[in-house]
């Protein structure tokens, strides 16, 4: 049998209708498994994006789009000993066997009884923050981080509100009760998503860089930035520069958002568009990857997430510059699907997926991944040099 599965964000065709006893063969097919394992509510809370979830399709088809054809596509090279791959790397001063971790997601409980205890079983779990309004409770939860010796803190740059997650609101997303959130009691009596309700209560739409100093004047732990997308802070840039200019204008010129955060002393950014559930028509997160990393000129680490469903496109954000990149509902699908053995599952497939891709690529190492190895609609005016012919096929023009 022939089964089409058209999820938002994923488009697929399957050569079988899998069900729950089935092994899946990739992280794209727990989400089918996840979809039948959990209440409509709860799948639609894990699966959505914001509003016309443009952003939400985008994430996934902007890296299919990096495909075979001229631009757009990855260069492997050849005759090079790949007998041994080496995919560690390390990330603020901490060895890993892969550049692939996970990254926040709120509410696993809802995927799985036992919760983030099951993920955080499954690999080591990347760990968030989110700054309240109450702050006490954000210092609480710094501390706490402390205490258990988390290693980092990812503060969320890109929630002052909550996105409009229109499946939320139709579903009435019901906000279950968490141990971290103790402390809100108050009623809430609205219609529509609870979920938005509880954030509209707790979290602080007033965030600002001063508050990044605040944040680092509580802890000696270093703050990494989640949610920056642009290299600029202006209007007056975003109106001058379009894809294209990237490379050519003069980075000095313009105040920086990218640059911004190093200057208030972070130790690391993080390319992300919350996963397309926050402000729709903001760009596909590997297409924005790049502009941040120029700015940033390597003076902390770029982390990446947002779409990220196979190993090839863990080597195209490694391409584009990331250091490592944060993998967020496939896990929680995973989970939802078979539990720890699920969660595991999905990082070990991507692991195994970026080893061949590296062996196929030519690259024993991950420093052997260079910008190179991708061309991309922005490499346009070299392609046209070299390529005159080919690159007159519309068929080649990728629009982003
Ligand atoms: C169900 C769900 C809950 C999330 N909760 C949080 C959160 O509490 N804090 C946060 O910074 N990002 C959160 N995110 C965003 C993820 O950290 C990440 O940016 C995103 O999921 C990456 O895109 P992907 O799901 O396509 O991998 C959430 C994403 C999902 C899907
Ligand atoms: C109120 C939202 C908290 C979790 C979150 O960030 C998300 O669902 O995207």
């Amino acid at each position: 049998m022939f089964g089409v599965n058209n999820f938002a964000g994923v488009s697929e065709c399957y050569t079988g209708m899998l069900t729950m006893g089935d092994e899946p063969v990739n992280v794209k097919e727990y989400q089918i498994l996840a979809k039948q394992a959990l209440p409509k509510m709860y799948y639609d809370y894990f699966a959505g994006g914001s509003e016309d979830q443009h952003t939400l399709r985008e994430n996934v088809a902007a890296f299919q789009r990096i495909t075979t054809c001229i631009i757009n596509s990855l260069r492997p090279r050849i005759l090079v000993d790949v007998s041994k791959i080496d995919m560690s790397t390390t990330i603020l001063g901490y060895k890993t066997s892969a550049p692939i971790m996970i990254a926040p997601t709120g509410m696993h409980k809802l995927a799985h009884p036992e919760g983030e205890v099951l993920t955080a079983k499954a690999a080591a779990a990347c760990d968030v923050i989110m700054v309240f309004k109450r702050r006490e409770i954000s210092v609480l939860m710094v501390k706490k981080a402390e205490a258990n010796e988390f290693k980092a803190i990812l503060l969320t740059v890109d929630t002052p509100k909550v996105g409009r997650r229109e499946a939320d609101i139709k579903n009435k997303m019901i906000a279950p009760q968490l141990k971290n959130f103790d402390m809100s009691t108050e009623v809430d009596d609205s219609d529509g998503s609870k979920l938005e309700a509880f954030a509209a209560r707790s979290f602080d739409p007033s965030l600002s860089w001063k508050d990044i100093a605040w944040l680092k004047s509580i802890t000696k732990l270093p703050v990494l930035l989640k949610g920056v997308l642009t290299r600029e802070d202006g209007k007056v840039m975003s109106s001058l520069c379009s894809r294209v200019d990237i490379f050519t204008l003069n980075l000095s010129l313009c105040s920086l958002a990218a640059v911004k955060a190093i200057e208030v002393g972070v130790e690391g950014i993080i390319v992300s568009n919350h996963g397309a559930r926050q402000l729709d028509y903001v760009p596909a997160t590997i297409n924005a990857l790049e502009e941040v990393v120029l700015a940033v000129q390597g003076r902390v680490p770029v982390l990446f997430d947002g779409g990220i469903r196979r190993g090839t496109d863990v080597f195209k954000a490694l391409a584009l510059g990331a250091q490592a990149v944060m993998v967020g509902r496939p896990v929680v699908f995973g989970l939802a699907a078979k539990g720890e053995y699920g969660a595991r599952r999905v990082i070990e497939m991507l692991k195994d997926e970026l080893e061949l891709t590296m062996a196929l690529s030519g690259c024993p190492t991950l420093s052997d991944i260079t910008r190179n190895h991708v061309r991309m609609q922005s490499d346009n005016r070299h392609c046209r040099m070299q390529f005159p012919n080919i690159l007159s096929r519309s068929s080649c023009t990728i629009i982003y």
